[in-house]
This record gives C-alpha cells, sequence and structure tokens, in this order.
C-alpha cells in the first residue's frame, strides 16, 4: 500500500487536470451513500465535527467489476483549531481495490480535499462565471484560500486576486504566497466595496453569519460558496440568494447541510425548483449554466464523496 503525503499529492495533480477528472466523476457518477455527520461534544469548547464519507466504482452502470475502487475519508473539522494556529479540517483517505477490498493507497486526506474541493468550485464556474472574469475576491483566509484562487485562476482569465479575512494578517500571508507562485495577489481591506467590484466571488469561512451582502454584487458576478457545512452557517445573506440563479453541488448534500440553502428554503426565500442544478446536471448537459453576462449565478458546495475518490484515484494512478 502506497502512503502518500501532502507534498506527493501536489505533484501528482494540476487544476486543469483534476478539474476535467471531476467533470468525467461528477457525469459518469459513483455510488456515495449518504455521509455520516456526528458531532463530537466537549466540555470545555466547540463541539468537532466527524464526518465519514464512503464511495465506490458503480459497477453496474460501468457494466464490468473489473477496474474499481472503493475509498474512505475520515474528516474531521474543529473549529477551535483556528485559535491555536492549526486549520479546522484534518483528514485521511484510504483507498481499496474495487473487487477485492486490497488496500492501494493512504493519502493526506486534508491536502486532498483541498485540491478536490478547490477544483469542484472551478469546474462549476467552468459553467457558471462569465469567460471573461478577470476579477476574482477570496473571503477566508484558511487552508482552502490559495487552493481556491489557484484553482479558479486555471479556468479563467484572473488578473486581480483580492484577499479578505476577519483577520488582515492572515490574509496577508496567503497573498504573499499567491505572489511568490506570480499569481497577482493582494489584500483587500473594505469587504462592502470588493463585493461590489468582483467577477467572482469565493468564500471559505467558518462563518455563521453572512459576510456576502447580496445588494452590493454587481450584475454578472458568480458567487461561490465553499464554506458552510451545517445548517447553522450561512456566508450569504437572502438578498444574494434572491438575486442569483441557484446552482449546489449535489442536491441531496446542500439541501440538507448548508445553511446557505437550508435556511432560505425553511423560510420560503429559495423554493425547491428554484435550485437550477447540481453538478451532476451541469456535467450531463441536463441543465443549462449561465445564461448571459448579466445575470448572478450562486454555487453551493458541501463536498462529494465521488470528488474524494475520483482525486483520490488520480494521484493513486500517478504515483504507483
Ligand atoms: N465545500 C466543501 O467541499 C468543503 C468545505 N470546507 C469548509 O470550508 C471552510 C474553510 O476551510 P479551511 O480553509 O480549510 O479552514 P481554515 O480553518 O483553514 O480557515 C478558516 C477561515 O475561516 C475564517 N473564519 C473563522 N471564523 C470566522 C467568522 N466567524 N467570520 C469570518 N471568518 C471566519 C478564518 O479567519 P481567521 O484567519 O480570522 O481565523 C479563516 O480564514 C470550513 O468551514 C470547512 O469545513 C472544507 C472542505 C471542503
Amino acid at each position: 500500500m502506497l502512503t502518500i503525503s501532502a507534498a506527493e499529492v501536489d505533484q501528482a495533480l494540476t487544476f486543469p487536470g483534476l478539474v476535467e477528472t471531476l467533470r468525467t466523476a461528477f457525469r459518469d457518477g459513483a455510488v456515495q451513500p449518504v455521509r455520516h455527520h456526528h458531532a463530537v461534544e466537549r466540555p470545555d469548547g466547540a463541539a468537532s465535527t466527524l464526518l465519514l464519507m464512503p464511495a465506490w466504482t458503480d459497477f453496474n452502470a460501468a457494466g464490468s467489476s473489473a477496474g474499481g475502487h472503493i475509498g474512505v475519508k475520515i474528516v474531521t473539522v474543529s473549529p477551535d483549531n483556528n485559535a491555536i494556529g492549526k486549520p479546522a479540517v484534518m483528514g485521511l483517505y484510504l483507498l481499496l481495490d474495487g473487487t477485492t477490498g486490497e488496500p492501494e493507497a493512504l493519502i493526506d486526506g486534508q491536502r486532498l480535499t483541498q485540491w478536490r474541493t478547490a477544483c469542484a468550485s472551478a469546474l462549476a464556474a467552468s459553467y457558471l462565471a462569465r469567460k471573461d472574469a478577470s476579477r476574482l475576491l477570496v473571503i477566508g483566509a484558511g487552508a482552502l484560500s490559495s487552493f481556491l484562487a489557484r484553482a479558479h485562476s486555471a479556468m479563467r482569465p484572473i488578473k486581480s486576486v483580492r484577499i479578505w479575512n476577519r483577520t488582515p494578517a492572515n490574509a496577508e500571508k496567503v497573498a504573499a504566497a499567491l505572489r511568490a507562485e506570480g499569481l497577482p495577489a493582494n489584500v483587500a481591506g473594505d469587504l462592502e466595496a470588493e463585493l461590489g467590484e468582483a467577477d467572482i466571488v469565493s468564500s471559505a469561512t467558518i462563518s455563521t453569519t453572512p459576510l456576502i451582502k447580496g445588494a452590493l454584487l454587481k450584475p454578472g458576478t458568480h458567487v461561490d460558496l465553499v464554506g458552510g457545512f451545517t445548517p447553522e452557517m450561512r456566508e450569504s445573506d437572502d438578498d444574494a440568494i434572491v438575486r442569483a440563479r441557484v446552482y449546489v453541488d449535489t442536491r441531496a448534500g446542500a439541501t440538507k447541510e448548508a445553511g446557505d440553502i437550508v435556511q432560505p428554503l425553511a423560510s420560503g426565500v429559495l423554493k425547491p425548483e428554484a435550485i437550477v442544478a447540481d453538478l451532476h446536471e451541469l456535467t450531463r448537459g441536463e441543465k443549462q449554466g449561465r445564461q448571459g453576462d448579466g445575470e448572478i449565478t450562486l454555487f453551493k458546495s458541501v463536498g462529494a464523496a465521488l470528488e474524494d475518490l475520483a482525486a483520490g484515484i488520480a494521484v493513486y494512478k500517478a504515483l504507483k
């Protein structure tokens, strides 16, 4: 069995390559039971969330039981980690042979998650962001932020990456690291002003109160909501939902787990039929993406086990 580190995941993947891998994965599908979602309560701090995310090759759809894989991701999200300088998300990915169950690889799940999450956002943006989108606003300066900047920059002609964060010093660190790679990244000071100028707003925070005020968005903006993963969490307000055509990664996940979707559905601000499409429908050409340059689009992801499976297989094949 291979043990694959974060650095090796970085060697194995490219942003355009993984976007195309995910496009194929969502089009073809996989078996992915609803993920286990457990709260690990403790008396002296915020509860951690333990997620168990299995997926495996759909042999019935593939028509043969050769060549498949089974994968399971174990992830924790511990909000208090930020205060001690650690990322909130930790994880491991185990890839098994699809027929025999033989272990194939144990992969750094944190890094695999960063790659596949950013590339799922970029995949959505390939249908939903304007082709000429050049100004990217990243909200949050955690582990995902630089991956989102790189992934969106791989799919659209980004000329300016603005990074806004609750703690500006952390935004400066991310911007400096991106500049060192040649990306045109700078810290954003005034979030409200930035929202009115961005072509793509990509948000990955642990916020429970909306940071994105929809009234401030300009026509043509694409909003990419990555952070919220419980019904209580929210990164955008109702105005954003009302003004946008709304898309999700998977209908089952987003309508159950994402406060940005669950709360407006509960209040009636968003009707279930107003969720235009998920990534399966977009990649299969069953539903349309952006319809015009003036439209505001909004994509909400909570993550799908088939993304981990597809990314894990891509890493394993590149390195074995
Ligand atoms: N959709 C998906 O598929 C996935 C979603 N996620 C989610 O994305 C989010 C970000 O992940 P990651 O980058 O790894 O996390 P990190 O812990 O590395 O970073 C968290 C970021 O959120 C900011 N933040 C925390 N609390 C607040 C708040 N109350 N208001 C505003 N900003 C806040 C932090 O700011 P500061 O620097 O000031 O502390 C920091 O920028 C998490 O919620 C995670 O669960 C993760 C993986 C996959």
